[in-house]
């Protein structure tokens, strides 16, 4: 059977510049535990990381939500922390806590990771994408994805989630010649990491950025935009026609600058990004996804569907791709998910 080329897809069309009515859509973390069947699954599968390494049931779960909804796009389900998994430091995720590093001590540390591991490590994670490449739909698009620098090193350095990311900024401000080294060795592994991906079957790519937000402005372009930047040059260099999606977090203003000097094709947007000020000066440059709140896909009813309306109408006019501003959160009412996809689908423009 011969599928249709990966530019025929709606997904990747709007990615490349086309306003399309209705918009396509997917949402982030839309595999996940909302779902009574990824409850199952992941239980058959022992621990979260058994699962990402566990091809049949990665692939399992990132079809789960198409088969309710239909999304214009799957995403490999899988963490951007397996990359210190496989170059070096080893991820735990313990039940209610989130993931659990040993802290990177030093220098000797940094120079301890090993992005030549990556290949060897991730062969599930390669062997899920092909798989999902030959069993979704064919209309639905492949995406692959990488956490950004930046947000990895965070849980690289900390150990795990963090508040104000002191210690992180510790590094990054005070041993500003050590966090490089860090983050020259991500910007590898992360470029290698997403280009196997893309050599096993996806066809777009996001990079991760969820704590962008918490950097001051020469920071943010040292730290997000320019890792970024170099890795989607990486990227484009080996496949040019493979659209890249960046998600700088809770940038702000910063936004701009991220759209204007990173080279993505499209800017994923948060919750607080005002539409108005998206449509005028971003969409202009690129294509723009998002922005529902979380909350409001939690919420539903009648709430939810004026969020909708009101994104749609100001983002529908233009380059857009339908999603939320955040993950969908566990308590997510599975009918609310088919609420928005039936909302969005009907959307006339
Ligand atoms: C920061 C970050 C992580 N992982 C990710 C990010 C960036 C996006 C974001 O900001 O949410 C990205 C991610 N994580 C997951 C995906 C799969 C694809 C999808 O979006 O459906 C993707 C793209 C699955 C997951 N990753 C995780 C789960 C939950 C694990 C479980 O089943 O218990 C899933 C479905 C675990 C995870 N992974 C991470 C944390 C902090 C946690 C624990 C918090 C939580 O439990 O929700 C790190």
């Amino acid at each position: 059977m011969s599928r249709p080329a990966t530019d025929s897809k709606r997904f990747i069309r709007a990615l490349k510049g086309e306003t399309l009515t209705p918009p396509p859509f997917w949402l982030m973390r839309q595999a996940g535990r909302y779902l009574p069947e990824y409850r199952a699954t992941r239980t058959d599968a022992g621990g979260f990381l058994d699962l990402c390494y566990n091809p049949p049931l990665a692939v399992e779960v990132t079809l789960q939500p198409l088969r309710r909804y239909g999304m214009d796009a799957a995403i490999l389900f899988s963490d951007i922390l397996v990359v210190p998994d496989a170059i070096g430091q080893p991820v735990s995720f313990k039940v209610g806590e989130g993931p659990c590093l040993t802290p990177l001590a030093d220098d000797a540390a940094v120079d301890a990771l090993d992005p030549s591991r990556l290949k060897d490590h991730l062969k599930p994670v390669f062997e899920t994408v092909s798989g999902l490449a030959g069993a979704i739909p064919e209309t639905t698009a492949l995406i692959g994805f990488c956490g950004a620098p930046w947000t990895v090193a965070t849980y690289m350095v900390e150990g795990g989630g963090s508040k104000d990311y002191a210690r992180t900024k510790e590094w990054a401000y005070g041993h500003p010649q050590r966090f490089q080294r860090l983050i020259d060795t991500l910007v590898e592994a992360s470029a290698e990491y997403l280009c196997l991906q893309i050599e096993h079957g996806a066809e777009a790519v996001q990079i991760f950025d969820s704590w962008a937000g918490v950097l001051p402005e020469e920071e943010f372009r040292r730290w997000v935009i320019d890792p970024i930047r170099r890795i989607t040059e990486r990227v484009k260099d080996r496949y040019p026609g493979v659209p890249v999606i960046g998600f700088p977090r809770q940038a702000g203003l910063m936004y701009l600058p991220f759209a204007r000097e990173t080279g993505v094709d499209a800017v994923s947007l948060d919750t607080m990004i005002p539409l108005d000020w998206a449509a005028e000066t971003l969409q202009p440059l690129l294509t723009v996804q998002g922005n529902l709140d979380p909350i409001a896909l939690l919420v539903g009813g009648d709430h939810l569907d004026h969020a909708v309306d009101h994104i749609l109408k100001t983002l529908g006019k233009g380059p857009f791709v339908f999603n939320l501003g955040h993950g969908i959160v566990p308590p997510t009412p599975p009918e609310n998910v088919a609420r928005l996809a039936d909302r969005i689908r009907g959307w006339k423009g």
